[in-house]
């Protein structure tokens, strides 16, 4: 991307910057119809993630209240499942995928599901373990299942949710997941011996609760697992917040509150929180005063938001596309530039549309992404 000495003016601080206006991506929208980041491995054209662990583990209540916007009290009315439920993620959604939510009572050697059939077609496993009962069961329970879904799709992504630590206070989380972590890989190793290539799962493990927001970013880092290029969106935010000034960045999939990708540093539940909390007060508002002839609902390319909170510190949100929203965390004196910012996320805007477009175009895209994240290809203004 590059423009011309013409088309440049400069702000009060010197700052030069391009008329935004000229960034429509050729006069068009970017509304991320027909794109699906996650790559299927079936012929549903979408990819499966798959919900194990015991009864009463707290699985359908995980699909509802993120998937369904389920308050979490409901979830205590919820019938056990007694078959496989699956749900399609994909209206108003950019990442598109299948939850198959499975009955605790599952006998994973009864022979009545074909397990190739469900494994052989599985992006990630999330494997429920219930923190406030005894889990050794669930543990035993979890070592089978690993081992015969390896057996079957050896690039399957193991995660285990220890859920429900609601109840726990933040030694006994902090123990017991350690004590899970440990109990798991232990006898991962002890199954060695009978599975070659056993030694090369990696299980993630996430302490989960209905009741906060560590059920969404438990979620958010299983889709992004499943992203093929999160490595080049990472790149993109990183270099948009460190020319910006921004803190933390994170690229929202509006509808289901999952981030699809986040900038490297670090992320702490509560400016998550914040982000999540910001998107609501939007979504509330536009439906309230929103054109009511949007045919997209509140949200279309040209929604933006700005919370200022008495801490020094404002919330900035732009969208992307229909479905996609950048949310970004700053200090109140970097924002005197906003229009460096408002500069920079032009640019990145459309280099993400680039990386989807050419994704969409490349039958079979390379695991990396297209090399889009590098400098050179993307010309930020600087803030300092
Ligand atoms: N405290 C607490 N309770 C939860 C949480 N998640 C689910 N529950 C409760 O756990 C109970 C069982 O939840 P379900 O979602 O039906 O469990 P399931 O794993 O789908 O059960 P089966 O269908 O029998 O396999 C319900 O009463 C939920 O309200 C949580 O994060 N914290």
């Amino acid at each position: 991307m590059s423009f011309s000495e013409q088309d440049v003016d400069e702000d009060e601080f010197g700052q030069s910057y391009e008329d935004p206006s000229k960034f429509e991506y050729n006069g068009e929208e970017f509304d991320g119809e027909d794109i699906n980041p996650l790559s299927p491995l079936d012929d549903s054209g979408k990819p499966r993630i798959i919900l194990m662990g015991l009864r009463r583990s707290g699985k359908s209540s995980i699909a509802k209240v993120v998937f369904q916007k389920m308050s979490p009290n409901e979830t205590l009315f919820l019938e056990s499942t007694n078959k496989i439920v699956k749900q399609e993620v994909d209206n108003s959604s950019f990442v598109q995928f299948q939850i198959w939510d499975f009955p605790g009572q599952i006998d994973l050697f009864d022979g009545s599901v074909d397990y190739s059939q469900v494994f052989g077609g599985c992006g990630a496993l999330i494997f429920v373990i219930d923190a406030q009962d005894d889990y050794m069961e669930a543990l035993n329970k979890l070592n089978t299942t690993v081992v015969k879904a390896y057996k079957i799709n050896a690039s399957i992504k193991f995660i285990v949710f220890i859920h429900k630590v609601d109840g726990l206070n933040e030694d006994t989380k902090m123990e017991t997941q350690r004590d899970i972590h440990q109990r798991a890989t232990d006898d991962l190793r002890d199954a060695f011996g009978s599975v070659p290539g056993l030694d090369k799962i990696h299980l993630s493990f996430h302490l989960t609760s209905i009741y906060d927001h560590s059920i969404f970013e438990a979620f958010s880092k299983v889709v992004q697992k499943l992203i093929l290029q999160l490595a080049t969106l990472e790149n993109l935010l990183d270099l948009l917040i460190s020319r910006s000034g921004i803190e933390k960045a994170f690229l929202f999939d509006v509808i289901s509150k999952i981030y699809v990708a986040t900038d490297c540093s670090p992320v702490d539940m509560q400016s998550y929180e914040l982000c999540c909390d910001m998107i609501d007060v939007v979504i509330d508002i536009a439906g309230i005063y929103g054109s009511e002839g949007n045919e997209n609902g509140p949200f279309d390319a040209s929604t933006s938001s700005i919370i200022k909170l008495n801490n020094g510190t404002v919330l900035y949100m732009r969208e992307v596309n229909k479905f996609l929203a950048l949310v970004c965390i700053l200090r109140e004196d970097n924002f005197e530039k906003q229009g460096v910012i408002d500069y920079n996320f032009l640019c990145f805007r459309n280099a993400i549309r680039q990386v989807f477009e050419l994704v969409s175009e490349e039958a079979q895209p390379t695991t990396n992404g297209p090399a889009l994240a590098e400098e050179e290809h993307l010309d930020l203004a600087n803030s300092s």
